[in-house]
């Protein structure tokens, strides 16, 4: 776990660099803040579980409810099927398919901040595989704890209008210990100005 703790940061800052490049910031633009930023590491355990309500069609038992994630990026590791992808313009939700040996990669909410909308931060959720047990482990990568991320000033200078207020990963804390995942608004929705 050790190991793939660091190779997984260092994948990740490689991802950022290239990321940032891709919007016309350069590519070390993020590099020092992701340097000394954080990495949370979330190991899932999720039980064997089939559809619990009777309903048609069937409705998959929730094991994590429906969450965009607060980090610049996501990179998740998956034993087995079971995470799902909410396609906002149909309202479905697609399975992203475990593939053995496959990393998925997912953009955080400060991404999505970060480069004014162009990147999307994807709501998501974890059902239960009614024929196995499940695993997966996410590695999420933020600037460090106190640094506000707010859209970068050179496409707010493109764009004219800034579509998301500033926020900390402090401020998301205070945020989640009064409310709950996956219940009423969002801390992404707090940050959106229009
Ligand atoms: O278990 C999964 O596939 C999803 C995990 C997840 O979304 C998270 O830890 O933020
Ligand atoms: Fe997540």
């Amino acid at each position: 776990m050790g190991r793939y703790a660091v190779a997984v940061r260092r994948l990740a800052l490689e991802l950022m660099g290239v990321i940032v490049e891709s919007l016309g910031l350069g590519r070390t633009y993020m590099k020092a803040k992701m340097e000394d930023g954080i990495q949370v590491m979330v190991v899932n355990s999720y039980p064997t579980c089939g559809h619990p309500e009777a309903a048609s069609p069937p409705m998959p038992a929730v094991g994590m409810p429906t969450h965009t994630d607060y980090s610049n990026i996501t990179v998740l590791l998956q034993s087995n099927d079971g995470l799902q992808v909410l396609d906002a313009e149909t309202g479905r939700w697609t399975l992203v398919p475990a593939i053995p040996g496959a990393l998925y990669v997912q953009v955080g909410n400060h991404l999505e901040v970060l480069s004014n909308g162009r990147y999307r931060s994807p709501v998501h959720r974890a059902v239960l595989n009614p024929s196995a047990a499940r695993l997966s482990v996410a590695s999420l990568h933020s600037v460090p704890m106190g640094e506000k991320m707010g859209v970068a000033a050179e496409l707010l200078q493109q764009d004219g209008t800034k579509r998301y207020r500033e926020s900390s990963f402090e401020e998301f804390l205070e945020f989640v210990s009064w409310n709950e995942l996956g219940k009423g608004r969002s801390f992404m929705d707090t940050l959106k100005l229009m």
